[in-house]
Parts: C-alpha cells; structure tokens; sequence
C-alpha cells in the first residue's frame, strides 16, 4: 500500500488526531455493535474520507481508499491508519492507547486542536462534521445541518463537561429532517446533550405510540416535513435509500402514501391446514440452514412455526371441557433453491441462512404445497415478512392489525414495511395543513393521526377512520385546486364571493322567461314544442350567469335525447341580442352540420328577415375559399354565430366579440381544447350592434374577457365522477325527457343462427309498419384477427338482398363528409329505410322517426356506450326498439342491464363499477381523470361531495388561501395542474 507523502503528511496535518479519534471510536464500536451498523458507519467515515480527497483532488488517496459496499470495516481503517503511517489499526490504536486511556484525555487532546488555524488552512473541511454525507442529498437541509453540527461542535470544545463520544453519536447518525434541527438549534447545550445522550433520531423524532400533546414541543409544527427526500430516515442504508428511490419513493410522501393492500388478522386462523388452501401466518423461525445439494445446486430451507387455533368443532367441545383454547403448532417449510457455482456455494447459503434467526417472528403467507409429516407443511409461492422491531412485535403481541404492503416496482414488502415505519417515526403531529374546523364539521382524524391509523392502525376501525381521512384529502385538494383556479380568473372579491355563492346554491339564480332578450324569446316562440321544465330551469340558470360580468363555467348534463341543444341555442341567442358572438362546438361533422341544419330551420320561422342572426357552419371539410370567408366574417363581426368542429378553436379563427363557447359533447374535447376558448378573449365594450338590453356597466373597468363556457355532456357522467372531472364547473342538470316519449323495447340476444333470424324478422315487422331501422355495426371492414365481428360494408350487400325493397344506406368514419351528409339526409328524409352504420352516429345523430336499432357484436361496447347508441331511437313519439346481439352468451348477462333500465345515471353507475372510471370515457379521456392513491370514486362518492363543500367553505373564508398558508402550499405540493389532467 503506497501513498505519496504529500497525502500522508496532508492527513496528518489537516485532522490526523481528529481521525485517531474515529477510528478508536469505530473501533470501539467495531467490538460492540451488530454488523448493519459496523456497515454503515464504515460508510459514513469512508464518504467523508471521499469528500475530503476529492474536494483536495488527492486521486491517490481516493484509489486506495476504494472500498465496496461489501469491503470489511476492518480493511478500511487499517488503510487510513496505514494512511497516517502506522503499520495498521492495531498498531495505531496501541499506540493511542497508551497515550490516551479516557474519554477525558480524549476530550482534552480534541480541545488541544486549534480549529481555526486548521479551518483557515483547509476551508473546505468542517472540523468535527462527521455528518453522513452520503446519506443527504437534500442541499437545504445539508447546510442547515453543517451549520448546527459547527456550532454543536463549538459549543461543545467551549462546554467543559461535553463529552467527545455523545459528540460524535449526534453528528455521525442521521438527522432528523428539517424541522427538529431548527429546534435543535434554539436549544441550550446542556438541553441538547439531554437529547443526544439518547440513541439517536429514533428517540429525536416521534414515538408512535406517544401522544401528539407530549410531542408538540419537541418538534416544530411544518407539514413541508412531508416533501422531504427520504434520504433523512434515520437507519436506511444508502442501498436502500438507492431501491427506494429506483422505486419511485423519493419523498416521505411518497412513502406514506404507499398504502397497505390489507392487514393480516393477528389471529391465526382457526381451523385444519389442507395441501392447496392459501395460508398467512405469523410464526417463529426455528431453523434455518443452506444445504449445497450438488456442484451447481442448493437449497435454503427456514422452518418457521407457527401456532394455530384446532378447528371450530373440536375446539369448541375441547374448549367446554377445559375452559381453554386448544392450539396446535404446525411447522412451515419454506425452500428457496439456487442454481450456479456461485450460488450454490457454502458460504453464500450460509450468509443467506444468516438472514433468517432463530427466534425470529416472522408473517408468512403462501399455498401449501403437501404435508411432509404430521403437521410438516411445504409451502410454495410463499413470501415472508420478518418483524424485525421490537414494535412490531409489540404489533403482534397486542394484536393489532398487521398492514401487508403491496410490493412496488420490485421492492420488497418489508423493505417497504419498515422504511414507512421509519418515515413514521419522522413525523411531526402537526404536520395537518387542514384547518381545524373542517376536521371537526366533517369528523376526521387530524393527518398524522390519519397516517399513523392506516400503516400502524390499533384496530380496524381505526384504520377505516384513518382511509376516510386520506380520501377525503385526495378529494380535497383537487376540489380545491380546481375551485381556486377558478376565483383566479376573477377580479374583485365581491365576485369571487358571488361565484361561491353560486355553486353552493344553484336555485337562488334564475332569470323569468319574460326577461329574455327578444332573439330568445323569438326562439321560443319559433320551437314546435314548448321546453320541459327541466330545460326550462335550465335556460333561467344560464341566463343569470349570462347577466354577469364573470365568465360561466357551466356543464349542462342530460341524458340522451333529453333536448340540451334547445337550451344551448337559447344561450347563444341571448349573447347575440346583447350585441355579442357566440360558438358552438362539437366533436364531428356530422352533428355540426345536424345542429346548423336544425338552428337555420328555427330561424327560418322567426317573424321579419331583419332579425335574423347570420349564423356559419365551420368545419374540417369546408372548402379554404369558404372558411376564408367565415373567418373573416367572425373577424368583422358580420357573422354573430358559428357552429363547427375543431377548426374554431384553431389560432386563425378570430372572433371581434365572442362572449359564449358552446362545447357539445365536452367528455370528448381535452382540458386544454376547452381551455382554448377562453384564450379567445373579448373587450366588453366592442359589440356588434347598439342593442344593449343586457346591462354591462359594471364591466366597464374590464379590457378584455375570457368567454362564458357551457359545456355539454351527454354521457351520462355519475355526480361524483363530473364533481371529481370538472368541480370548477357550476353544474346543470337535465332531468325530464320530453313529454310523449315512450320507454325504449329492449333485448339482449345471442347473435347465433337462430337470434338472427329472430332480429331479422323484427325489422322485418318494423319496415313493414313504417319504421326506420339502424344497424349498428362495431367495424367497417371484416378483419382476420377478429372473425367472430360483423363488418357494415361486409353485411351491406346481404342486408339489401334480405329485405328487398327497402332501400339502405350506409354511414361510417371513412366516408367523405358529403357522402356522409348525403347518407343520413336520405335516412331523415326516408329515401333509405335501414342504415347500416359504425358508431359514428353515437353521438348526438337526430332522426326522431328512428324506431328500430339492432346493435351486432354488442359485447364490444360500453354500457353507457350502449345505452348513449340506444337513444338514438325513441327519439319521437313513436314506439321504439333496441336489440343488443352478442357473439357469447358470456356476455348477455352484462347486456341484460340494458333490458332492465333505460335510466342512463344508473346505468353509468353500473358502468363506472364494473368497468372502473377511467375507462368509462374512453382510453383518450381517462388522462384527464385525475388518479387517486387510495379513493375509489365507484365508492367513495359522499366523501367527495364533502370534500367539494369543504373547500367551498375554505375559500369561502379566504379566497385566496392568504389565512391558510398551510393549504396553499400543500396545493402547490400536489401540482394542481397534473390533476387537471394536462
Ligand atoms: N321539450 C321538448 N319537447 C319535445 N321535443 C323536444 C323537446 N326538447 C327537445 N326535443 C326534441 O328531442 C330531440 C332530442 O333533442 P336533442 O338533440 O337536443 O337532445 P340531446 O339532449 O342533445 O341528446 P343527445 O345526447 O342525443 O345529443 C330533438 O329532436 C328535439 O327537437
């Protein structure tokens, strides 16, 4: 071993006695602490011995001191003493040893240093920091500690009675995160070695089982405590800091919020054990040994037993005759074979037996793979956790709820177990955020109460309790994320209080018919049917909001067929009497060109052409000489409405006044489409004509204006899945369908040889009554993959021939947008009689004397899917049917939920619960679905609807958070803009 005399002399000057000290320490330590911890403080003195080579660039010092993770402490202080030029450690600590007995001399020599000289000659080296600084990498809270560990340290060279050993067990061990060193630092020395005399940080921070009270002053209050890199747990080595990390557990957050899958009963079961019966047991290893069956094979088997209650029969009469619980113990073998000449090495299966100690209590769950002997069991797919902690023994003994983690990204589940207790043990009591009232008016346990109950629950019923809380905070904070962004867009107080107002009550607001602008009112007059009161309330609602100086942000949600179009029609046309523009957007051609078609025909009938509001139709396929036309149209102002597709949001479609955006089938357009209108701002003094019914005055101060937005949904969205989507929307809901309708014949077929007849006859019998039938079909061509599916160009030709003299049609996605128009205008006007189509005409197609649809290879499609097909017939008077064939009569039992109810909220329900949320809108829309870690919005519905109203009521009290920093940055900390889905 060789190092240049330079390096030599280098350690010698700048802390030879400061290192005579640690490696007398260490080596006092070496003979009496357990190898885990001889490893890391091998580590922690040999990164620091890094840090000062590197930062010197003695490259080689830093060679020679090149040591493993695996390396022997051993090996590496007899480099550094071999370093400082004793022959090894041995020679180094006699040689200490006869000059320095005690502590105290050791005190007294440390005190002989002269930190200053030696801190003016090597800046860079913080004497008497042993800090582990491998083990933080959390900048902030590394030079809060150097700042603490030298003042600690001078501190303690001026306090007499310090004591050199208590010194250095503070700075070597890891710190407690951030908080607690604060507090650290407000403490005189003598209250500080009160603290540090203990062993450390897991006596610094919580006990916990320790009441919150008892805490409160030995920790300051900071929720940020939560953020920080886990890198602060105390007793992680850096390996396991690296496997978290790899894991995706960078912050105690994170830890804490990997949830247990279940908690074992501490019970064992009671009963008989059976070869194939699935097992979890706690136990107590009693052996455990690796056993080198050949060259290249071995095995590790640990022998676990464990106690378990006779089975009920015979433990009840044994219980009657003796009063007492009859157990029995049943051995567990547990075998983990190795294959390859390293593994199947001796001292490697040792080393693996090592892990597994006698006396060790242990949970193990597994199959039973057969019984060796009399209560002899081999068990396979096993996996055993070890309750290496003595409170997780205490867990046992009490009979509290054992949590089983789900395993991560590779991590083991008791990797996982004990970092969180660990993470646990690094909280503070007042890390809650939440204010206090919210707690108690909707009965939650505080944060650290929440997530002590879930991960180290006393019983199950606190764990429940602790779940409720943890939901309620997932709800939470994205109602309130989403409600704050929206007071955002509004200028003074006043409004946003108004705003609140207004989503906490949706009845007090409506505008009477008779104050309609005359456009609207023209409108209604012109509607051949009179609205139903739903759509009524409805329009009053939108009205009010159209009144005020604040952008709407409005869903209007009905189920299918109800007439949404009307009420937004009626919306428009109000913006428009009031001088401004309006735009409607929807997700295809097809119903752009349905709904223009529709509005013109209702504007035909309005009294007087002068009146007449010169609406647009602007989509995809409108040729560039029109759209130059139109754009320049909405430029002008010429044009005061525009219904199209995607193209009105494009950057070259400039409006002079937009003041609403219709967006029909809002499910279908992502977060940052909807958001495109409101970039399309207005100034409310440029209107297009003088007639003002529409009092604006207040809104004289405002240059410009985001529009008002009315999205529209005709999926029918479960409350709590729209409130968790869109809680910043104010929301409307169509309840009634309109008068004379008729509930929707519906049946789920086989679709084999005979329920095909059945159906063709069915539409047989409708043709000849006067209907029109459409044949749904889920692909357009046949394919080879996917035999068993009917095709709608493939089937044309054989459905013509089949009722002949009914002429068809066809419509599906690859048509040009005439050929598709010119289909569905001859099915409306009844020159074709059957449609065969794809899904394209789920949404929104209007054809109100459709009264037969036959839906092929429906096992393919949603339940609300279907259902949203199905109300494109039963749209008129007329009687109407459905018929659902699927290619497996597997699948007629999810369709017979169709035969049962039309009722599109319960279906959706019953979507959302067997299909979970994010696939109820469609792979492309589940992105704007905000995920949960722990809330199940199938389920978990009431707690949202309380967390939306508590966040109501935070805002409420301060619109802006400014009286509850805490919420503010814990909304920051949870990056609004990621729930929102963007
Ligand atoms: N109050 C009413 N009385 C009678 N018919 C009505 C009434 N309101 C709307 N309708 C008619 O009901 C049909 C369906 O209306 P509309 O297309 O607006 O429904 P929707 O809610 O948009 O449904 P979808 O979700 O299918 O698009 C239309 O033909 C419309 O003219």
């Amino acid at each position: 071993m060789i190092a240049s005399s330079s390096t030599q002399s280098w350690i010698k000057d700048c802390s030879g006695n400061h290192l005579v000290r640690v490696i007398c320490l260490e080596f006092r330590r070496g003979s009496s602490k357990r190898i885990g911890s001889r490893m890391r403080f091998s580590n922690a003195l040999g990164s620091r011995l890094f840090r000062w080579c590197s930062r010197e660039n003695h490259t080689s010092v830093r060679k020679l001191l090149e040591v493993d993770g695996t390396s022997e402490r051993s090996k590496l202080l007899n480099k550094v003493s071999v370093l400082m030029g004793y022959s090894n450690t041995q020679c180094l600590i006699e040689q200490e040893r006869a000059c320095r007995e005690s502590a105290t001399e050791l005190i007294s020599v440390f005190k002989e240093i002269d930190f200053q000289e030696i801190s003016a000659k090597f800046p860079c080296i913080k004497i008497g920091d042993s800090s582990p600084i491998e083990l933080f990498d959390d900048s902030a809270s590394m030079k809060q500690n150097e700042t603490v560990l030298s003042e600690n340290l001078t501190n303690f060279i001026q306090e007499p009675n310090g004591n050199l050993e208590a010194t250095y067990e503070f700075s070597d061990k890891c710190y407690p995160i951030g908080p607690p060193l604060t507090n650290v630092d407000h403490l005189s020395m003598s209250e500080e070695s009160s603290v540090t005399q203990q062993p450390f940080s897991n006596e610094l921070a919580v006990d916990s089982d320790a009441h919150p009270e008892s805490l409160a002053d030995a920790t300051v209050p900071d929720c940020s405590i939560l953020d920080r890199s886990i890198r602060c747990l105390p007793g992680t080595t850096s390996r396991q800091y690296r496997q978290l990390e790899d894991g995706g557990f960078h912050t105690v957050r994170k830890l804490l919020q990997h949830f247990p899958r279940t908690y074992a009963d501490l019970q064992n079961p009671q009963g008989s054990i059976e070869e194939g019966q699935y097992i979890m047991l706690f136990g107590t290893i009693i052996s455990s040994r690796g056993v080198r069956i050949k060259h290249t094979l071995g095995f590790l088997e640990v022998v676990v037993s464990c106690s378990i209650i006779e089975n009920e029969l015979s433990s009840s009469v044994k219980s009657c005759n003796s009063g007492a619980e009859q157990k029995k113990t049943v051995h567990l073998h547990l075998k983990k074979f190795f294959s390859g000449t390293r593994f199947s090495s001796q001292s490697f299966l040792n080393c693996m037996s090592s892990k597994y100690r006698e006396g060790d209590i242990v949970y193990v769950s597994g199959k039973i793979k057969k019984a060796l002997a009399n209560h002899h069991y081999d068990l396979k797919e096993y996996n055993i956790d070890m309750l290496e902690e003595e409170e997780q023994q205490c867990t046992l003994l009490d009979r509290k709820p054992y949590p089983i983690y789900p395993s991560k990204a590779g991590l083991k589940p008791s990797l996982l177990s004990i970092s969180i207790s660990r993470a646990l043990k690094t909280l503070n009591p007042d890390i809650d955020p939440m204010p206090h009232e919210v707690l108690v008016e909707f009965n939650l346990p505080n944060l650290f109460d929440a997530y002590m109950g879930i991960h180290k629950p006393k019983n199950l019923d606190e764990a429940d309790f602790a779940r409720r809380r943890l939901i309620f905070d997932d709800f939470f904070y994205l109602q309130l994320g989403r409600l704050f962004q929206m007071l955002e867009a509004v200028g003074t107080r006043i409004e946003k209080e108004e705003l609140l107002l207004k989503c906490k009550n949706h009845e007090l607001n409506a505008v009477g018919d008779d104050e309609w602008s005359p456009l609207a009112r023209k409108l209604l007059k012109a509607l051949p049917y009179s609205l139903t009161h739903s759509q009524l309330n409805a329009v009053k609602e939108i009205m009010w909001d159209l009144r005020r100086p604040v952008p709407m942000n409005r869903l209007l949600q009905g189920d299918v067929g109800c007439g949404k179009t009307i009420v937004a029609f009626l919306a428009c046309m109000e913006v428009i009497s009031s001088g401004f523009q309006a735009a409607f957007m929807v997700p295809t051609e097809v119903l752009a060109r349905q709904h223009y078609g529709h509005l013109t025909s209702l504007l035909e009938k309005f009294d007087g052409d002068e009146c007449k509001p010169n609406i647009a139709l602007l989509t995809g396929s409108t040729s560039t000489r029109e759209s130059r036309i139109i754009r320049n149209g909405l430029k002008t102002g010429e044009i005061v409405m525009v219904i199209g597709t995607h193209s009105l949001i494009a950057d070259k479609t400039d409006f002079l006044a937009l003041r609403i955006s219709v967006i029909d089938e809002q499910q279908r357009f992502g977060v940052v489409q909807r958001g495109r209108f409101n970039s399309k701002l207005y100034t409310p003094s440029i209107k297009l004509s003088d007639d003002d019914t529409i009092s604006n005055d207040d809104s004289d101060s405002e240059k410009f204006m985001a529009p008002h937005v009315l999205a529209m949904s005709a999926t029918p969205i479960p409350r709590t899945l729209a409130l968790a989507l869109y809680g910043d929307m104010s929301l409307t809901q169509i309840t009634d369908l309109p008068p004379g309708r008729q509930p929707i014949e519906t049946f789920a077929l086989e679709g084999n040889d005979s329920g095909l007849e059945t159906v063709f006859q069915m539409m047989r019998d409708e043709l000849v009554d006067g209907g029109k039938v459409y044949l749904v079909y889920p692909i357009i061509e046949e394919s080879e993959q996917l035999p068993q599916l009917h095709a709608a160009k493939a089937d044309f030709d054989s459905i013509r021939q089949k009722f002949e003299g009914y002429p068809c049609g066809l419509l599906h996605g690859r048509m040009r947008s005439d050929e598709k128009d010119g289909a569905l205008s001859s099915f409306r006007s009844g020159e074709t009689r059957i449609l065969l189509s794809t899904q394209v005409i789920e949404i929104g197609v209007d054809v109100p004397d459709a009264s037969m649809m036959v839906v092929m290879n429906a096992e393919r499609f949603g339940i609300s899917q279907l259902h949203q097909l199905r109300g494109r017939v039963g749209r008129g008077e007329r009687k109407s049917r459905c018929v659902y064939l699927c290619s497996s009569p597997s699948a007629l039992p999810r369709l017979k939920v169709l035969e049962k109810s039309s009722d599109g909220f319960y279906l959706a329900n019953a979507d959302l619960v067997l299909r979970g949320p994010g696939n109820l809108l469609g792979k492309k829309q589940s992105g704007h679905l905000p995920e949960f870690p722990i809330a199940r919005l199938e389920i978990d519905g009431g707690i949202l609807q309380e967390a939306h109203n508590a966040a109501l009521s935070v805002l409420g009290t301060s619109n802006d958070l400014a009286l509850y920093p805490g919420l503010k940055v814990e909304l920051s900390m949870r990056q609004p803009l990621c729930i929102l889905g963007d």
